[in-house]
């Protein structure tokens, strides 16, 4: 498709030029008030299977010139949805390493450091993400706060081979862990709304979840993050740095924003 960045002349206030969702309905992110939410106690502990994958396999990282991302098995799942959600594959959005905040989610107006993004798509409709990504019910992504604390073992896991994959289309092969890791303890505390997707098309086909608790990352982690990979290719003469891939927050307009918990 067209390019797009997150700043200049194909910024996010020029997406819907080219992508006529981005200016749509449902847009994500949001800012979660919390006083605005509603607790509905239908909302069920988040249920992930096969997400403990073994170091025999592997899995494909990558740069797609707006993000990492790494690529997940189709054998993973989530199966506390009305229908099985399939993963596709992960990728996160963060700030600069002077200004570390780049989530896309806020928290009564509070930005995280960064956020991660479990895309799955809904596999007992669509035969493949491609063919659901545009459907009402075709996506369900999983949101991370991230903020700036502990070290992140499990994060390195995949952020220790970032400079194989400093310039736009580079992958490398990266042993698999437990994907489990990477999420917060309490998957029964989340935010639940009806967005989209907060990248270019901007299909408004996401059910989002976004965990209560935010997982912590080291400033060094954060650092390599912020400052290892570019979204331009290695060919070309002038190099862009990849940092501050977060879309703004949208408003929610009169969308219902729910929550597993009290309180
Ligand atoms: N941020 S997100 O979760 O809404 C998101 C989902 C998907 C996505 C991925 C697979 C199938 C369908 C949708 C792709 C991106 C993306 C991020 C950077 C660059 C290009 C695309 C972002
Ligand atoms: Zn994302």
């Amino acid at each position: 498709g067209a390019k797009w960045t997150y700043t200049g002349p194909h910024g996010e206030h020029h997406w819907s030029m080219h992508y006529p969702f981005c200016g749509g309905s449902f847009q994500s992110p949001i800012d979660i008030q919390t006083r605005q939410l509603s607790f509905d106690p239908s909302l069920r502990p988040i249920e992930l299977q096969n997400y403990n994958l073994s170091a025999n396999e592997q899995l494909t990282l990558g740069n797609n010139g707006h993000s990492v991302v790494l690529s997940l098995p189709r054998k993973m799942y989530i199966s506390s949805l009305p229908q099985r959600y399939t993963a596709a594959q992960l990728h996160l959005h963060w700030g600069s390493s002077h200004l570390p905040s780049g989530s896309e989610h806020t928290i009564n107006g509070h930005q995280f450091a960064a956020e991660m993004h479990l895309v799955h798509f809904n596999s007992d409709r669509y035969p493949n993400i491609s063919i659901a990504a545009d459907k009402s019910d075709g996506l369900a992504v999983l949101g991370v706060l991230i903020e700036i604390g502990e070290y992140n073992p499990v994060v390195d896991h995949f952020l220790k081979y970032i400079n194989g994959i400093k310039y736009r289309d580079q992958k490398v092969q990266v042993p698999a862990f437990n994907i489990r890791g990477l999420l917060p303890t309490r998957l029964d505390e989340y935010y639940r709304y009806d967005g989209s997707l907060t990248t270019p098309p901007c299909y408004p086909s996401v059910l989002w979840t976004v965990f209560k608790t935010p997982v912590t990352i080291s400033l060094k982690q954060f650092r390599t993050l912020a400052t290892a990979m570019y979204s331009s290719h290695q060919q070309e003469t002038v190099p862009v740095p990849m940092n501050s891939n977060f879309r703004k927050p949208h408003y929610t307009d009169n969308r219902l924003v729910l929550c597993s918990f009290k309180r």
